[in-house]
This record gives structure tokens, sequence and C-alpha cells, in this order.
């Protein structure tokens, strides 16, 4: 399940975060990639100590969102990092790191900071079986997906394109459990606020709390 997420920061969120941007040195991107990651990294990694505590904002703002929660169920954040592509710069195909920092990675995502006028190219492509899907989405917003996924960013032929990625552990690792789980919840939801505590959602909440008792990892 790929999931885009809006409204996880406030205005003042971003300008706190830019603001860090403008202020901290970026250095080049391909000492935090794999091996062969990092003969198609092109980008800019921010220095993590002048970052820390602006990331560590980031994580407590996606811990509050409920759609996140429900989405990722997660038990850890792996590492976040603020990157940089300018005009020229590019992130090719590959795969993320299966363990990374000794924890496993079961759920990328990207956090937009640039405006999608700001910078021509730079999407991010998900490549699936049936086909790519480009991800360009405006300052604030989110997407998150199964780190099983091959995905690249396309060249940055104009601008400057500024993103905060990470990486998560799950509670649940398999993506199609947690589709489920997420797809359950909702509609739990969904009958409560329609019918409220009917039999149908007495029952449909046993499932889902059972699913939950055999699937989480502890
Ligand atoms: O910048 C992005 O949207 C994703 C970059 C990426 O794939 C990575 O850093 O592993
Ligand atoms: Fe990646």
């Amino acid at each position: 399940m790929i999931l885009q997420l809006s409204s996880c920061f406030s205005p003042t969120d971003l300008d706190v975060i830019q603001e860090v941007a403008r202020e901290t040195d970026f250095y080049h991107g391909e000492h935090t990639a794999g091996r062969a990651a990092k003969q198609v990294k092109q980008n800019q990694q921010a220095d993590s100590v002048a970052t820390k505590g602006m990331l560590s904002m980031v994580e407590q703002r996606l811990l509050k969102n409920d759609l996140f929660l429900q989405a990722t169920r997660p038990a850890k954040f792996v590492r976040l990092m603020l990157s940089r592509y300018q005009s020229g710069m590019y992130y090719g195909n590959h795969v993320d790191e299966a363990v990374i920092d000794n924890q496993r990675t079961d759920i990328s995502f990207t956090l937009f900071l640039s405006d999608s006028t700001d910078y021509q190219g730079g999407e991010l492509v998900l490549a699936d079986h049936s086909g790519d899907r480009a991800w360009k989405l405006p300052a604030g917003e989110l997407v998150l997906y199964p780190s099983t996924y091959l995905h690249r960013v396309n060249p940055v032929t104009d601008g400057e394109r500024l993103v905060i990625v990470g990486w998560l552990t799950s509670r649940i690792r398999d993506p199609i459990q947690r589709e489920m789980l997420f797809d359950l919840e909702l509609s739990l939801r969904g009958e409560f606020d329609a019918n409220g505590k009917t039999e149908q959602y007495d029952r449909l909440s046993k499932v889902r709390n059972n699913l939950l008792r055999y699937w989480l990892d502890s």
C-alpha cells in the first residue's frame, strides 16, 4: 500500500524545517548508500548533528498523526535524513537497505519540502510490476511506501528539491497484513460512525483485535 498524507505539518513546522535547511551544511550523499546504490546516487545530505532536533520534531508530528499510525504501526524510526537535489542531481533505481543501523526497514517515506513549482523533474518514481508511478507532492505532504519497492528520483533539471526521507520498522512486518489491518480499521470507523456500536461492529472489532494479537511482532 502506498499512502499519501497531508496536514501532518503546520506552516510554522515547515518554516522551522526550511530554516534549518538554509543554515546547515550539505555533503555528497554517497556515504549512506549501499555498494550498488552508491553508483546511482547523486544528491546531498545535511549534517546529521545540525538536523537532529528538527528531525525529532518531524518524528513527533508523525507519531501524532492518526492515519500515519494506522498505516505504519510503527515500532521505531530507523533513520530520518534531510536531502537536497540541485540541478543535475538524481538518485537512480535502487531498493533501500533491508537493515540500517541494525534495524529492519519496513516502510520508507518522503516528506516533500519544496513547492513543486520550485523545481523541474525530481519526481520520486515507485516501480511496480504494473508500471511506474511518479510522485511530486506539494510542500508539507508525504508519501509512504513499503521498503520492498524498487524506486528512483528523476533528475532535477532546474531549481532545488528539498525533502526529508525516512525509514521505520513496523510492528507488522508484512505489508499485506498491514494493509488488511488498515482497511479493517477504516471499515470499523465507518460502521461506527454510520450505525454506532452494532453487533457487526462488535464482531469486526473482535477480528481486528485478534488479528493484531496474532500479527504484532511484540
Ligand atoms: O528523495 C526521495 O524522494 C527518495 C530518496 C531515496 O530513495 C533514498 O534516499 O533512499
Ligand atoms: Fe531509496
